[in-house]
């Protein structure tokens, strides 16, 4: 798609962006794949609540369950698998998901830095793939090994 609609003579532009809808999907499947915050920042309810029949006390702690609901195999068919294709229609134009934004949180405090977020993963995506193959690495036998998606902890950090 890059070669074809941009061409191996410059990098990609964000007004190139309409016109690559597997970036775009690309773009969207990374979110959802693996949730940065899987369950967002803590509420807290300021008052006695009942939501579908459950009693919600005051002072209770929520979460917003991003993860689950992006991994939900009714909405993402093979939800662990990275699959850029599901964001596309049958004509490959790009599907919109409302619920890709639980990755930022939800409400008044929902993440003022999406935006910046948004355009970095497009451009920094588009760049290199541009310019770059990547491919699995491979052992002293040729063969590829495996990616392993993997957290951990470095100073008190997840990475
Ligand atoms: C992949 C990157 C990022 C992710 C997944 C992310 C996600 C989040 C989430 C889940 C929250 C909590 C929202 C809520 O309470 O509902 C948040 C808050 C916030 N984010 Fe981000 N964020 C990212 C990058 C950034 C960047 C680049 C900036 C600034 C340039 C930023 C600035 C903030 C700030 C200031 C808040 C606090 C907002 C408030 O409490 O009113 N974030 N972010």
């Amino acid at each position: 798609e890059l070669d074809a609609v941009i061409g191996r003579d410059r990098l990609p532009t964000f007004d190139d962006r309409p016109r690559l809808p597997y970036i775009e999907a690309l773009c969207k499947e990374l979110m959802r794949w693996h949730v940065v915050g899987p369950v967002g920042l803590p509420r807290s309810s300021s008052k006695d609540d009942v939501y579908r029949g459950f009693f919600i006390p005051k002072g209770s702690v929520i979460l917003t369950n991003a993860w689950a609901i992006l991994h939900d195999p009714e909405t993402y068919p093979d939800p662990e698998e990275f699959k850029p294709e599901r964001f596309l229609d049958e004509d490959g134009s790009v599907r919109d998901d409302p619920a890709l934004s639980l990755v930022f949180g939800a409400g008044k405090r929902i993440c003022p830095g999406r935006h910046l977020v948004d355009a970095t993963i497009f451009i920094v995506t588009s760049s290199v793939l541009s310019v770059f193959n990547v491919t699995k690495a491979k052992d002293e036998n040729g063969n590829e090994i495996p990616v392993k998606a993997a957290v951990s902890i470095s100073s008190g950090t997840a990475v």
